[in-house]
């Protein structure tokens, strides 16, 4: 049998990425440090996807297993000989941390090995196979890196589908939405997997995903926590708030309309079907999971700044998209480690420090000038 190995057995990894692998027929072996996730995964062996509607349908994933990279080095460097894919939903900020067993993994395949095998990051982040690729290179040698050059294929994607943190204590099952996209860019012929799209320039794709779901979902996000609200589909209830989506969506809109030549109704089109799939109730879906690590999401490549700056730079409207920018620096969630450094950097450095340094925006920007106006009279 083919198999996957898969870093991250959380949301994404069980829910979307390892389901797709298993349901093409591969054999996958989840990497993952929670040893109540792997204990589970190797009693088991087999998991439910449960779509998040009325009628709560459900999948069989079977053909699954754990590894803990902590715990089992050897397992996992002898899966990554073997392997056709390996893939990972771990957080971009995690990627560092895997790199270095990654490389040890590749380095010993290349050895054995001949046959190709395709490495692909599925984080919401722009070109995050490459940064990943980038990490692994800084742990080989010069010969090491010209082999995993030569045999490996580090491919960029863009992954869509809402999972929620889930309310089941002790169970593998995971509650998606029905909705699913995952874009991979090649021009080569690679192995099929069933629900991937293979485009030439994947650009277009990320950008739009990350800058209406991504930017929508943060937008609903920092205000309905401002407004005290639990949930995204009960924040988006808010009228205002629903205005203030929609308004911002028409400025990261307005700027991959003309940026990528898109059909101003095809994309309203897309706008709409995303703003449905926010009000899906079944989700449950938290606004502090969707605003979790307010500091990579005010990065100068995220889903808020730059569709601000992109919107700046083509002579377009950015307001909104500012006042975004400003409720998300108000995000103190005292239960996310990134809100909380946040807060203490604002409190001892000031706002213009922040967006310096978090989002490399210049104080005398007018970008930067809008910003802190909005985040004055967010505050009063
Ligand atoms: N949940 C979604 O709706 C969604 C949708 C699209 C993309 N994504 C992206 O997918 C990625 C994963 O998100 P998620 O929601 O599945 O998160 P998650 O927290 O549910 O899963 C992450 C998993 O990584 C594991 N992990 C953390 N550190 C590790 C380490 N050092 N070594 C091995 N495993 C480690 C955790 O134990 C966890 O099981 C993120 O980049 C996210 O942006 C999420
Ligand atoms: O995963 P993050 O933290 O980058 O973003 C939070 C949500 O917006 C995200 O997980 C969405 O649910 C997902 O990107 C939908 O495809």
């Amino acid at each position: 049998m083919r198999k996957a190995v898969h870093f991250g057995a959380g949301n994404i990894g069980r829910g979307f990425i390892g389901a797709l692998f298993s349901q093409s027929g591969y054999e996958v072996i989840f990497v993952d440090i929670a040893d109540q996730i792997i204990d589970q995964l190797n009693e088991k062996k087999e998991y439910r996807v449960v779509l998040a509607t009325d009628t709560k349908e459900s999948l069989k994933i079977d053909n699954v297993s754990g590894l803990n990279n902590l715990k089992q080095e050897q397992e996992v460097i002898a899966a990554i000989k073997d392997a056709v894919y390996l893939t990972t939903a771990i957080g971009p900020s995690i990627l560092p941390r895997i790199a270095p067993l990654i490389a040890k993994g590749l380095a010993a395949r290349v050895e054995e090995n001949k046959e190709r095998l395709y490495v692909i990051a599925c984080e919401n982040q722009i070109s995050a196979t490459d940064l990943l690729k980038g990490y692994i290179m800084e742990h080989l040698d010069q010969k090491a890196q010209e082999k995993v050059l030569a045999q490996v294929s580090f491919l960029n994607s863009a992954v869509d589908r809402i999972v929620p943190i889930q309310n089941n204590e002790g169970s593998l099952d995971v509650l998606v939405e029905p909705y699913y996209e995952w874009v991979v860019e090649t021009k080569e012929e690679i192995p099929r997997i069933e629900g991937m799209t293979i485009v030439p320039e994947l650009a277009p794709f990320i950008e739009r995903k990350l800058f209406t779901v991504n930017t929508g979902h943060a937008v609903i996000a920092y205000f309905g926590y401002l407004a005290g609200k639990e949930t995204i589909d009960q924040t988006l209830a808010d009228e205002e708030i629903y205005k203030q989506v929609k308004a911002t969506l028409g400025e990261t809109g307005a700027y991959l309309i003309n940026e990528y030549r898109l059909d101003a109704d095809v994309h309203q089109k897309y706008i709409d079907k995303i703003i449905g799939r926010f009000e899906n109730a079944h989700l449950n879906d938290g606004v502090t999971r969707v605003g979790r690590s307010p500091l990579r999401k005010l990065g100068h490549e995220d889903r808020l700044v730059r569709p601000a700056v992109q919107a700046q730079k083509a002579g377009l409207s950015y307001t909104n998209l500012a006042k975004a920018i400003a409720a998300a620096l108000m995000f103190d969630f005292s239960g996310d480690e990134d809100a909380v450094k946040l807060q203490a950097m604002l409190q001892k450095h000031g706002i213009d420090y922040v967006l310096q340094e978090v989002s490399g925006l210049e104080s005398t920007n007018e970008l930067t000038k809008e910003i802190v106006a909005q985040y004055e009279e967010l505050k009063k």
